[in-house]
């Protein structure tokens, strides 16, 4: 992994969850290729992308709009089958969506059911799932509480803001008790002021519940906010270009990290390399990545 340099002393890192961090991998993609096959012409989303997460870690991936998040995000839950490479949890092959995962995608309006209320859209899954009645109640409501949405319960999504919308669907991703908890550019549809709140929401789930969390953004300042880790992705075809340390400290809030110099230099030094990225930049075989 790459730390970008940074000309400032570099502050205490977020190690808040380092004692399982870095040491086993939990979440394992390797050579990941997919190719899109048309009637005319064939796509080549992903060339070749390998990179672990580890147990307990908040990962982040941008990339230029395009190169292929949501295909790499449905490879990695199972949704969609590689054309080559692979992904395992736990050292378990993911051939299709596996139960230690769950997914927050970015149209919370489609993913919610909208006859249900907030209390069984998040319930819906733990019923699939076969969990008795009373651990179901008490998950439902420690999720809902997790995400300040207790007074709501009751309420349909169409009765509720699309920031709490997202919250439910965020307290049914939690309430699933997943080890990788996947998240496809969740706040992109939200006003700035409740992406700021739900992504402080994310972190604080994060700390308190030890959960495994693969962030795809394409907002490079989201990425360095909430990330212990960002890769960066090149265009189409896409290959990971560099995986860089958060050196910010582990507690953070909307105003003063985002206000520190470390916090500048990281999104700059990530904004020029996407910027590479937009303009083709792709790294060479047996060649050093971009200072
Ligand atoms: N089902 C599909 N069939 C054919 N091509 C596809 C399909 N899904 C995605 N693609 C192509 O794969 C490439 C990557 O698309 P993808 O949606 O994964 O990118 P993205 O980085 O998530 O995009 P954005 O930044 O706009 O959210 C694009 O060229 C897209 O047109």
């Amino acid at each position: 992994m790459s730390t970008l340099e940074t000309a400032s002393a570099p502050p205490p890192q977020d190690t808040t969850m380092d004692h399982d961090a870095h040491t086993t991998p939990l979440l394992d993609v390797t050579g990941l290729r997919k190719v899109f096959a048309g009637a005319n012409r064939a796509v080549e989303a992903l060339q070749e992308v390998t990179f672990t997460v580890s147990r307990g870690e908040l990962m982040c991936l941008v990339g230029p709009s395009g190169c292929g998040k949501t295909t790499l995000l449905r490879c990695v839950s199972g949704l969609l089958a590689p054309s080559a490479g692979a992904v395992t949890l736990n050292g378990a092959p993911v051939t299709e969506p596996p139960r230690g995962m769950a997914v927050v995608f970015q149209e919370y309006g489609r993913s919610l059911f909208p006859w249900l209320t907030a209390w069984q859209n998040v319930e819906l899954p733990l019923k699939e799932k076969k969990v008795p009645r009373d651990e179901r109640k008490r998950l439902v409501t420690e999720a809902l509480d997790a995400v300040g949405l207790t007074d709501s319960r009751n309420a349909h999504p169409w009765e509720l803001s699309g920031g709490m919308q997202q919250r439910v669907a965020i307290a049914r991703a939690v309430a699933y008790e997943p080890q990788v908890l996947l998240m496809d550019e969740p706040f992109a549809a939200v006003d700035a002021q409740t992406r700021g709140e739900l992504e402080d929401l994310v972190r604080a789930l994060w700390q308190r519940l030890g959960v495994t969390v693969l962030f795809v953004t394409h907002d490079i300042d989201e990425a360095v906010y909430l990330g212990q880790r960002v890769v960066v992705l090149s265009a189409s075809p896409t290959v990971v270009l560099d995986d860089v340390a958060i050196t910010l400290p582990g507690d953070r809030d909307q105003i003063t990290t985002r206000s520190l110099p470390q916090f500048a230099e990281l999104r700059a030094a990530i904004y020029e390399l996407v910027q590479r990225a937009k303009n083709g930049y792709r790294p060479q075989p047996d060649t050093e990545r971009p200072a």
